[in-house]
C-alpha cells in the first residue's frame, strides 16, 4: 500500500489561549475524499492551515505528501476561508492564479506561455475564464472564491485542501463544482470543510469529526451518534442542506466554553 497523503500524530496546537487542537491524530489515505464536519470553533480551519504549512503545530508529527511539516509542500493545492473578504491587493484574476504555480524550490525567472496557458485553463474550469484581466478585488465574494479554486488547481495538485469553497457561491455553480471535484477525486486526494450535511453525504468518501480532538470515519454515512459526539449535544440531521439549524445548536457549548 501507498505511504498516506496525511499522517499526524497527536498534534497540540493554540492560538495562545485554550487549546484548539487537543491530541489529533489523523492519517487519509490516497485517493480518499474527506469531509471535516464540526462544530464552529472546533478546529477544523486551524488543521487544514497547518496541513497546507501556513502555520506550525506546537506538538505533534505532521507529514503530508511524506514531508515534515512545517515546510512547503508541493503538490498542495489550497484554499483558505478567508479569501471572500477580498485581497486588499491591486492584483489581477490571472496573477493570483498564476501564485499557484509557485512551488516549493521553483526559482522566479517570469511567467511562461505554461503558465499562463494553465492559469487560463484552470480559470475555464471554474467557469472565470472571462475575468482574466479584471482586478480580483473588483469581484464578487463568490467569483473570487472560484479564482481562489483556480489558483488551488492551476498546478495539478496530489491533494486539494478545501476550507468551505463554496460558501458564497451560488446554487448552480455549486452542483458544478462538486461534479468537477468528483472528476478531479480521480487523480486527487481531496479535504473539504464544509457544514453543509447535503453535500457531504451525497459527495464525499468519509467524514471526519472534527472539535478539538478528531474522529475519522470511514464512510460517508453521517449517523445521530456521529453528530452527537462531534457536537456534544443531539442535533436533527436534515437531509436537505439546512446546516444552520446544526450550528444553532452550537451556541449553548460555546457557552459551556466560557463559563
Ligand atoms: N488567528 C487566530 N488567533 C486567535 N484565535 C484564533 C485564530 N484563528 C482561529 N482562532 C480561534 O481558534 C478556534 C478554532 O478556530 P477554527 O477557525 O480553526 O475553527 P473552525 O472549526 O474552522 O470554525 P468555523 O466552522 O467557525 O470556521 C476558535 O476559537 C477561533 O476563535
Amino acid at each position: 500500500m501507498s505511504e498516506p497523503v496525511i499522517e499526524i500524530k497527536n498534534l497540540y496546537y493554540s492560538y495562545g489561549r485554550g487549546q484548539v487542537l487537543n491530541g489529533v491524530s489523523l492519517t487519509v489515505e490516497q485517493g480518499d475524499y474527506v469531509a471535516f464536519l464540526g462544530p464552529n470553533g472546533g478546529g477544523k480551519s486551524t488543521l487544514l492551515k497547518i496541513m497546507a504549512g501556513v502555520i506550525a503545530p506546537d506538538r505533534g508529527s505532521v507529514r503530508v505528501l511524506g514531508r515534515k511539516m512545517p515546510g512547503t509542500p508541493k503538490g498542495v493545492g489550497y484554499v483558505p476561508q478567508e479569501i471572500t473578504n477580498g485581497t486588499g491587493l491591486p492584483v489581477t484574476v490571472e496573477e493570483v492564479v498564476l501564485m499557484g504555480r509557485l512551488t516549493a524550490g521553483f526559482k522566479f525567472f517570469g511567467w511562461g506561455k505554461k503558465d499562463r496557458a494553465a492559469a487560463a485553463q484552470a480559470l475555464e474550469w471554474v467557469g472565470m475564464g472571462a475575468y482574466l484581466k479584471e482586478q480580483v478585488d473588483k469581484l464578487s465574494g463568490g467569483q473570487r472564491q472560484r479564482v481562489f479554486i483556480a489558483r488551488a488547481l492551476v498546478d495539478n495538485p496530489s491533494l486539494l485542501l478545501l476550507d468551505e469553497p463554496t460558501s458564497s457561491v451560488d446554487r448552480t455553480w455549486q452542483g458544478r463544482f462538486y461534479d468537477l471535484l468528483a472528476e478531479l477525486n480521480e487523480s486527487m486526494t481531496i479535504v473539504l470543510v464544509s457544514h453543509d450535511l447535503n453535500v457531504i453525504s451525497t459527495h464525499v468518501k468519509s467524514v471526519a469529526c472534527v472539535n478539538h480532538t478528531v474522529f475519522h470515519h470511514h464512510s460517508a454515512e453521517i449517523t445521530p451518534e456521529m453528530m452527537q459526539k462531534t457536537y456534544n449535544c443531539p442535533v436533527e440531521l436534515v437531509a436537505h442542506g439546512m446546516p444552520h439549524r446544526v450550528l444553532a445548536l452550537h451556541n449553548h457549548q460555546e457557552e459551556d466554553e466560557d463559563a
